[in-house]
């Protein structure tokens, strides 16, 4: 038998050597309060940007990828990194994103956006290998309505968003994001800020840490404009 003090000398030690449950739970607490913070203040400065952290679940972001691998969506050594969707949407990313983004209203703000029937009908998803970026744009105006969804599979990356006139940017705003993380783009955020990802292996996380890259996916799902199929010639590439 320990007499008390070295009950809690022991226990001590044992604090010591595997931490307890009441700190990991400060320390996440922490952490979430961090984040909340990090992501109000870039929404608050970017209106029409919503950021969902952590929309998807380990199982559906699992099923994503499963159905991304074995349906050969990409091949990288031969330069296929990019898959399009016209019309209907595979009933994967229904069954897994797009009707929980449903669920869940995420347009709830913007009802001719949320009561518009298919949600989306477009669907670009992009590989990207370590260290590669997206150059900045905004999606084709012409050829999108609004309401915009990207939400992250695979990897981390910090998205910028920047403001320009027609001198210089305004504003320059890193956004980092994880695997399971949905951004909406409605009004400014869609149709006056440009989004893209610099070229680069490290990204700092909202606490500030460098996260290295790894292989990225992520699905972008939008609304053809009904002139969107036809549309005024353009040279851009679609985004
Ligand atoms: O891949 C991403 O995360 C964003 C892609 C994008 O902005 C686009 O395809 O228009
Ligand atoms: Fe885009």
């Amino acid at each position: 038998m320990f007499n008390n003090d070295e009950n809690t000398q022991n226990l001590n030690v044992i604090v010591e050597l595997f931490g307890s449950d009441s700190e990991d739970e400060l320390e996440r607490h922490q952490k979430a309060k961090n984040q909340n913070i990090y992501l109000s203040n870039i929404q608050k400065n970017i209106s029409g940007l919503n950021i969902y952290k952590n929309f998807l679940d380990t199982k559906s972001l699992n099923n994503i990828n499963f159905h991304i691998n074995n349906q050969n969506w990409f091949d990288p050594v031969n330069n296929i990194n990019q898959k399009v969707y016209f019309g209907d949407i595979p009933q994967f990313l229904y069954e897994n994103l797009i009707d929980e983004l449903i669920l869940r209203n995420v347009f709830k703000n913007n009802l001719h956006i949320s009561d518009r029937f298919p949600l989306f009908d477009h669907l670009i998803s992009n590989f990207y290998a370590p260290g590669e970026g997206l150059t900045h744009h905004i999606d084709l105006p012409h050829k999108f309505q609004d309401g915009i969804v990207i939400c992250s599979i695979k990897g981390t990356c910090e998205m910028e968003f920047r403001l320009k006139n027609e001198q210089e940017y305004l504003q320059v705003i890193g956004v980092f994001l994880e695997p399971g993380d949905v951004v909406c783009l409605t009004g400014e955020a869609r149709w006056k800020w440009e989004h893209g990802i610099r070229n680069k292996t490290y990204d700092k996380d909202f606490g500030g840490n460098m996260i290295k890259r790894t292989e990225r996916i992520s699905i972008n799902l939008r609304k053809l404009k009904d002139e969107g199929l036809i549309g005024p010639p353009t040279t851009e590439e679609d985004s």
